[in-house]
């Protein structure tokens, strides 16, 4: 192996493909003709491995020790910004220099990275533990008894730094979506498929074959006076976002270590909504107005979306590497526009995706349903609301519920700590959920449906499954992501993974891979089956969702297939269907 600068037999720190996360490895062989090295993981897991995303476990130690003693006297405050800095530049440049500069770069590298979470190993180890996601065992335990393995038995403090990156933004190739030209007509066709789903929605024969719809004219999509409620209902939401008021949580950590603070009021801004609301509705005012006006509210929505986009895009101009997301740095103007570069644009301490993603879209499809309930008993001349309408009102208002009740967990998902924040999102966020979630609700106002007692119950059994399905998968996932070892969950099953972290492989999780997407289906067709079956329509978000989530798991599982290979195959194996157990 004459050109090769590690050789076999050597024990070096590999990084895990897809990640920041360096493992120690050893070296098996090397190819002179692919320049790979082929090398083995604590788990036995063999991969190959540029000479880039390896280094040696002297440079990796020095690393370490250096960030130690200078994050010991930095201040235990925000972690220091830092843009000439940032790790991704900092190794994108070193890699076409010497390799006396790639080492000394290196070391950089892994002193940037590591030093933040050193501050957090100072704190309690339960705050280490929840910050990292679990904590992290790079060997596989033999299998005790019941095939039942323990995550965490050993803990050093590179495996937790290192665990803790999130991926880093390098130039997006593998573009989602059908690419530029996929991403082009979903921009035109979106907002074009929403407007059309409320005029087939409003109108009396809502059946598709009424197509073409009639055009609505522009002056019946503009009102200033919707377009300035729609502002100050951002404007109010954004205020409750702010009020000191829940707790104070840390988001996961950025690729520059630092972490954001997140105030996690969401459950109490619901209650000063509906106080609000129903202050309003005492006050006589007319909520069926939204009814009366609500292409004029979408339109309202759809410039404030554009206009948001166009504003994250051109801020992300002045981004560090750093603070963009892995999925939207393709250079291509329309697909980066479309996705999202900024991972999390902040204003000040104001992060606009998590505010966006549940707050006035959530909150206002809430409000817009009662203003739909309040519109059919006006149209249709009833005392009280119809039992359909109510169902729909209840259930949705029982998912929304939930999601604030849980809102701390948002921060773990892969829209916020993966997806940039871009127009699919802000559209997404202020226009799809308050303008399509609500489609049944619209629908019932002008075409009333009778439910008997046995539907009834029927739809609130299913409505209670699906719920208790969703409910329990994931909740069962974040107590165990965030300790393995909590009685709740202790006593599932595992795969380990050689990133440290398992994969649960009983319960729910091992029914079907995706438990909540399935719970979540179930629900979805309960808000539907109120609506009969004259039309196809009320069952479009039901269509969307399942359109969306087996989207979003084969999204999902490209992602864990790269993080933890083998142990992702074993999962996959021991638990084949996906969604839908037996069918999927
Ligand atoms: N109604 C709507 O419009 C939408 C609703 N949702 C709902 O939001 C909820 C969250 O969805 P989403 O964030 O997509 O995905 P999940 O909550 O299912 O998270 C997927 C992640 O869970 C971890 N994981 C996967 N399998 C296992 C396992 N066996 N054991 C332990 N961890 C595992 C992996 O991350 P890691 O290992 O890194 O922890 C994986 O990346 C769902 O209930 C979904 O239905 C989502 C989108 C839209
Ligand atoms: C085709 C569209 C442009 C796609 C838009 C997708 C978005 C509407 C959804 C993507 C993931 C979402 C989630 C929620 C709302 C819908 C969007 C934004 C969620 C915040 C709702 C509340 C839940 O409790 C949740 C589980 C936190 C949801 C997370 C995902």
């Amino acid at each position: 192996m004459p050109t090769s600068r590690f050789q076999i037999g050597d024990t070096v720190m590999g990084r895990w493909p897809g990640s920041n996360l360096y493992y120690e490895v050893k070296v098996l062989s090397y190819d002179n003709k692919t320049l790979l090295y082929t090398v083995i993981y604590k788990d036995g897991t063999e991969l190959e491995l540029k000479e880039s995303d390896i280094t040696s476990l002297t440079i990796f130690k020095q690393g370490v020790a250096r960030s130690r003693s200078r994050s010991r006297s930095r201040s235990p405050g925000r972690p220091r910004r830092s843009r000439s800095r940032s790790p991704a530049r900092t190794s994108r440049r070193s890699s076409s220099r010497t390799t006396d500069v790639r080492k000394e770069k290196l070391k950089e590298v892994l002193e940037v990275r590591l030093t933040p979470v050193v501050r957090r190993l100072e704190k309690t180890e339960t705050e280490s533990e929840n910050q990292a996601g679990g904590r992290y065992n790079l060997r596989r335990r033999k299998d005790q008894g019941d095939g039942k393995t323990v995550e965490l038995e050993q803990k050093t403090e590179t495996e937790v730094l290192t665990q803790t990156k999130p991926p880093t933004a390098i130039k997006t190739t593998d573009l989602e979506f059908g690419g530029r030209v996929g991403v082009f007509f979903l921009m035109f066709l979106l907002p074009v498929a929403v407007l059309a789903l409320h005029i087939l929605c409003g109108q009396k024969d809502a059946s598709l074959q009424s197509f073409p719809l009639e055009i609505p004219s522009l002056q019946s999509l503009w009102d200033w006076q919707v377009f300035g409620i729609v502002l100050l209902w951002l404007l109010f939401q954004a205020v409750l976002s702010l009020l000191p008021v829940g707790k104070l949580v840390e988001g996961m950590p950025l690729k520059n270590g630092k972490t954001l603070k997140y105030r996690i009021n969401g459950f109490y801004a619901l209650l000063l909504t509906a106080v609000a609301v129903g202050v309003a509705v005492y006050q006589e005012v007319d909520l069926s107005y939204i009814h009366a006006h609500f292409l004029q509210f979408y339109t309202s929505a759809l410039l404030i979306v554009t206009l948001l986009s166009v504003y994250l895009f051109v801020r992300s101009r002045w981004a560090s590497e750093d603070e963009l997301a892995p999925g939207g740095n393709s250079g291509y103007i329309i697909y980066d526009f479309f996705m999202g570069r900024e991972l999390n644009p902040c204003i000040k301490n104001f992060d606009i995706k998590f505010f966006c993603e549940m707050r006035p879209g959530l909150m206002g499809w809430v409000l817009i349903n009662f203003a739909m309930l309040q519109a059919e008993m006006k149209h249709q001349n009833l005392e009280n609301p119809s039992p359909a309408m109510l169902l729909v009102n209840i259930f949705q208002l029982l998912w929304v519920v939930d999601g604030f009740w849980h809102e701390e967990k948002l921060l773990t998902m892969m829209d916020i700590v993966y997806d940039g924040f871009g127009f699919m999102l802000t559209f997404g966020d202020l226009t799809f959920v308050p303008f399509t979630f609500t489609c049944q609700a619209y629908y019932l106002v002008s075409h009333p449906n009778e439910l008997s007692v046995f539907w009834i119950i029927t739809l609130i059994t299913m409505n209670g499954v699906g719920y208790y399905i969703f409910r329990k998968a994931n909740s069962q996932k974040f107590a165990f992501r965030k300790n393995p070892s909590d009685p709740a969950v202790s006593h599932l099953k595992t795969i380990p993974t050689a990133t440290g972290k398992s994969l649960i492989v009983s319960g729910l999780w091992g029914w079907v891979r995706h438990p909540n997407y399935l719970g979540d289906i179930i629900m979805g067709l309960a808000w539907s089956l109120p609506c009969g079956f004259n039309h196809l329509i009320p069952y479009f978000y039901l269509i969307y969702l399942f359109t969306l989530l087996v989207h979003r798991n084969a999204r999902d599982e490209c992602q864990c297939r790269k993080k933890y290979g083998s142990a992702w195959e074993e999962y996959c194996k021991a638990v084949p269907y996906r969604i839908f157990p037996g069918i999927y």
